[in-house]
């Protein structure tokens, strides 16, 4: 198994509070991992650590083999981490398909600059709706942002993503304050990128089910400590986890 990121030690401390207290992982490229842990366990603060958002108090981050410990989420992004909420500026006033027309040029601009000028308006309008087609927004590709619906709205965030043509994809509750009924379609986006795409994905979430039918593996996270790691049967049958999530801070959402 090669590894494409990799964590030592990793701690931050807020005060005198470890959100991340010395979590050592290996993520195996071109898997599906999620991370997941009761509210506050610090799974956020870690994706913080891995994005540049955030420096650790202690320990290291390396990212194919380079130690990207000390790098600006911009030259994190240039080698190849995404995080969804980096391009969340969605333009509302602008059409779904120009939101990712220039999140496609923009990337393209910072990839290619010597031959920025070669490349054509027409590739990045195809680059785009094949986004769309993708995230399955191909439909909603001439309304303006700002009228979608706000499980439309992920989906595009989720396209302007991979605009950024990432190696590594961090996504950080896509489901967070959907509707149920806008639920399954995100699950079916991420499935899709999961199945086409050439891609590392790093997923933090709540939903078990999401959890159960995507990862290869998961990493539990408790009071910022790696509690456990495994697959998803070897994680749901582990008595540790049971008794961190049951042990008073249950979440209704994982069942
Ligand atoms: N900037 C900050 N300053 C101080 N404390 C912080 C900061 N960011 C996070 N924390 C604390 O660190 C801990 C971990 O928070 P974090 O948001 O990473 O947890 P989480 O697992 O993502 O939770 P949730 O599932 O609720 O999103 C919490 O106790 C939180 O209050």
């Amino acid at each position: 198994m090669k590894a494409i990121l990799e964590t030592r030690d990793l701690t931050i401390a807020f005060g005198g509070h470890l959100a991340v207290d010395r979590v050592s992982i290996e993520i195996p490229e071109k898997k599906f991992t999620s991370i997941i842990g009761p509210n506050g366990a610090g799974k956020t603060t870690f994706f913080n650590l891995l994005s540049g958002q955030l420096s650790p108090t202690k320990g290291s981050i390396f990212f194919k083999g380079n130690e990207i410990t000390k790098l600006s989420t911009t030259e994190r992004t240039r080698m190849g981490i995404g995080r969804s909420f980096q391009i969340t500026n969605v333009f509302p006033n602008l059409t779904v398909l120009e939101n990712v027309r220039l999140a496609v040029q923009s990337e393209a601009k910072v990839r290619y600059q010597l031959f920025a000028h070669f490349l054509h308006y027409k590739e990045f309008v195809d680059k785009a709706h094949e986004l769309l087609k993708t995230v399955f927004l191909e439909g909603k590709a001439s309304q303006l942002a700002v009228n979608l619906a706000h499980g439309e709205k992920r989906k595009l965030e989720i396209a302007m993503l991979l605009a950024l043509n990432t190696e590594l994809l961090l996504l950080d509750e896509p489901t967070a304050g959907m509707s149920l009924e806008e639920v399954p379609a995100i699950i079916d986006v991420i499935k899709k990128i999961k199945q086409e795409k050439n891609r590392t994905i790093i997923l933090i979430e709540h939903k078990m089910n999401m959890i159960m039918d995507m990862s290869d593996e998961v990493l539990v996270l408790y009071h910022g400590e790696l509690l456990a790691k495994g697959t998803p049967e070897e994680i749901v049958n582990n008595e540790a986890v049971q008794t961190a999530y049951l042990g008073g801070e249950y979440d209704a959402e994982l069942t």
